[in-house]
């Protein structure tokens, strides 16, 4: 017990030994919390509480995975019975344990967001609506924000307005769209919580809803309404819940967490103990110093402070590039001396605010030879062989959904086409039964018998599976339905290097599918999907090797590096053009804040003077606001522009301009402002006078550079009106590029 307590401060014992009653802890980046929720968990068990009663509540499955294991570490197996989970995930346990009562089927499906798009799709193709037109996740975020508020159809269909003629579509829709669920045993996200509150608060789940004596929330200030409900119902008979938080680090509430439910956690639960922790045991005060500084400029804030033991050598640098591509050089090149110092490339994350800003990185990555792994891209479960083999499962599991039943019924190919499919549809409406019951009776149906016999066949083919499925292990049932439903003959013929990046994909998932049934071993195919659905953006593989982390500002929560580079602290884009449409920059501060609290020892924030968004131009940018608000003393700002990036700016009227407006703007704080650019004489043109050679006029054959393209020949020169015409040859892929020389960012090379 001594040993479990003595890695603690004073602070954090307290909160690890107070057991009883409501606690907060609210405290800062890196002063402990999930390492005192850890430690509180073990305190319990070690003191004789059963583990099944203790409840923990994480921000993504990969954070329950890592405290299971270091609570594992502390007090031994006894750790392993103790429930750690996300929200979605103990939501769907429970209804899987105890949903029957509340009129659920024990199979059901859950269904991902990409599945809900879908779905919503069929629906608008069926109400003869084009969803290219009419966007399916408009009215995905619509159905889900009217569930959450507690709004049934029924009571939609009563309450709408119904000259509206968008909101009379809305309530066809989300009618539609939750029969459609029902009919096919499946459940999305918003209706795991809801249908969990409805069971803990349901007569014949309180046993269940009192089964956990002490419950323990991680990242308290990013809860929901909804969640909160939960916890409401997990403590009617106790009050023993412990939450810790930080309202800098409430980032999440477009997506619909309410930071007033962290606020008012003393009022809610009468005789909570609180406790503050302020000091920091992760970062360096040099970057705790910058971190501080800037989130001081949210209002309303109560004032707090963090401090550590660790003063810390290196400042928090900003890297000031001339565009995205030297951004990226710059970064890469950085890591490359890192590396050189003795950081591992697993030290090392990229952190950007858009999932758009990666690519650049990746590029300069793999041409540097340096792996990295991306969190929250195109993530391992929406690729298209692993899509198919998890449609499989879930129809064997619940052959009541139509979705996966449409996803494979033709893959590999078994001559089934649309016009069958269509059939198919009549004929199980006309019975009210799934396409799968239907596809079994398809003889009875106006349909090809040469077709009829292909869908009975597949019927029988998976209707032997399921039997399977309750005799075999997973790993090798997954195994038999790759071989026996011809998917792996078909992945086989197909033409390289498609065939070994499927291949080796499966052969991941059924690496995964061996791992799950280790640590769970009484689990069967629905757990397993249960699982499998309920992954988040930040819980990729567990990857052994050496690679640097890119993830988004927002992935990043919860998590520590020794080394961070945060991308893009432009205005726009940091905070976030839309964020500051609606007025929400102090949220895009929490985030930078996050951001700049996951480094241990070394941080970099970096800013390019151009830059092209979703394949638009290169646009000029303005430093971030943020940049700005830290004290310069705390930053140390490095020029990583090239040198003709630099001249483009020092010369071109266009930087000119655009220099102007930054100072008229006030926005980049004037003061400091010459910290990201050059002189205001220089910006103005003041400096030289002399007759440069931009002066002389273009001829073919004249070298340039361009700001974006980089270095081209003059092929041609064409007069314009009042305007000089360049045509300039660039290297392939770029081509041949007409430009204006008064506009465009581009300076004569020397001696052309
Ligand atoms: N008393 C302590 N002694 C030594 N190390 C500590 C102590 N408390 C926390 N740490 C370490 O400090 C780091 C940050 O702790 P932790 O992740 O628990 O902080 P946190 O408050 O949850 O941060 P965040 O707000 O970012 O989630 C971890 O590496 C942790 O092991
Ligand atoms: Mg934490």
């Amino acid at each position: 017990m001594e040993e479990l307590l003595c890695n603690l401060s004073p602070e954090q014992r307290e909160a690890v030994t107070t057991t009883e009653g409501p606690v907060l802890v609210v405290a800062g980046a890196g002063s402990g919390k999930t390492r005192v929720l850890t430690h509180r968990i073990a305190y319990l068990i070690a003191r004789g509480v059963p583990p099944s009663r203790i409840l923990a509540i994480t921000f993504t499955n990969k954070a329950a995975r890592e405290m299971k294991e270091r609570s594992i570490a502390l007090v031994g197996d006894a750790a392993r019975e103790v429930w750690i989970s996300t929200f979605h995930s103990f939501a769907a346990r429970i209804l899987r344990m105890g949903g029957e009562a509340i009129g659920l089927p024990q199979n059901f499906t859950i269904l991902d967001t990409d599945d809900v798009r879908s779905l919503f799709r069929a629906i608008l193709e069926e109400l003869n609506l084009d969803p290219k037109r009419e966007d399916p996740r408009r009215y995905a975020a619509e159905v889900s924000r009217l569930k959450n508020e507690g709004t049934s159809p029924e009571d939609y269909l009563k309450r709408f307005d119904p000259t509206r003629p968008w909101e009379r579509l809305l309530a066809q829709i989300y009618l539609r769209y939750e029969e459609r669920k029902a009919q096919t045993g499946s459940l999305d996200f918003d209706d795991l919580l809801l249908r969990a509150v409805e069971l803990l608060e349901h007569e014949a789940g309180s046993r269940l809803a009192t089964r956990f004596r002490y419950i323990h929330v991680d990242e308290y200030q990013d809860t929901n309404p909804m969640q909160y409900r939960l916890l409401h119902a997990l403590t009617r008979e106790h009050a023993n819940l412990f939450v810790v938080g930080d309202a800098d680090q409430s980032i999440y509430a477009w997506r619909g967490a309410d930071p007033r439910i962290f606020l008012s956690f003393v009022e809610d639960f009468p005789g909570a103990k609180v406790i503050t922790l302020e000091r920091n045991y992760r970062s360096t005060q040099k970057i705790l110093d910058a971190a501080n500084a800037l989130i001081r400029h949210n209002p309303g804030r109560p004032p707090k402070e963090l401090w550590t033991e660790n003063e810390g050598k290196e400042p928090v640098r900003v890297l000031f590039a001339g565009n995205q591509n030297e951004e990226a050089e710059a970064v890469v090149k950085r890591i490359d001396a890192l590396t050189r110092e003795g950081y591992a490339l697993g030290d090392i994350a990229v952190l950007y605010r858009t999932n758009g800003q990666s690519r650049v990185v990746e590029e300069a990555l793999l041409s540097a030879g340096i792996p990295y792994r991306i969190v929250g891209g195109l993530r391992f479960y929406e690729r298209k062989e692993i899509k198919d083999v998890l449609a499989y499962l879930r129809l064997i599991a619940n052959p009541v959904d139509d979705l996966s039943f449409l996803r494979v019924v033709n893959e590999p190919r078994r001559g089934i086409g649309e016009s069958t499919l269509a059939r198919l549809r009549d004929f199980a409406d006309s019975m009210g039964s799934s396409l799968f019951h239907a596809a079994c009776r398809a003889d009875e149906a106006d349909i090809p018998r040469s077709k009829a016999k292909v869908l009975i066949g597949f019927c029988t083919l998976l209707r032997e599976l399921g039997a399977r499925s309750r005799e075999l292990p997973l790993a090798r049932f997954v195994d038999e339905v790759l071989e026996v439903t011809g998917y792996r003959a078909a992945l086989l013929a197909l033409p390289e290097p498609e065939r070994s990046s499927r291949l080796e994909n499966v052969q991941e998932f059924l690496n995964m599918a061996t791992s799950f049934q280790a640590l769970h071993p009484e689990a069967d195919l629905p757990a397993f999907l249960a699982e499998v659905a309920l992954l988040t953006d930040v819980d990729t593989f567990e990857e052994a090797e050496d690679r640097v982390t890119l993830l988004t500002l927002h992935a990043a929560k919860g998590l520590e590096f020794p080394v961070v580079f945060i991308l893009g602290l432009e205005e726009g884009l940091l905070p976030h053009h839309l964020s500051v449409e609606e007025g929400n920059v102090d949220e895009e501060r929490r985030l930078l804040y996050v951001g700049m609290t996951r480094a241990k020892e070394r941080l970099f924030l970096t800013y390019a003077e151009y830059r092209s968004q979703y394949g638009s131009p290169m646009r000029p940018s303005r430093p971030s606001r943020f940049l700005e608000e830290i004290p310069s003393e705390l930053l140390v700002v490095e020029d990583v522009r090239s040198p003709w990036a630099r001249e483009i700016l020092r010369r071109h009227r266009f930087s000119t301009a655009v220099a102007d407006e930054r100072e008229t703007a006030g926005v980049a704080g004037l003061p400091s402002f010459g910290r990201f650019g050059s002189s205001r004489e220089e910006r103005l043109g003041k400096t030289g006078g002399k007759a440069g050679p931009e002066d002389e006029p273009w001829q073919p054959g004249d070298r340039l550079v361009h700001a974006i393209f980089g270095e081209g020949t003059v092929v041609q020169v064409r007069e314009r009106g009042d305007e000089i015409e360049l045509v300039v040859a660039f290297p392939h892929p770029l081509g041949v590029r007409t430009l204006l020389p008064r506009y465009a960012p581009i300076i004569r090379r020397k001696g052309s």
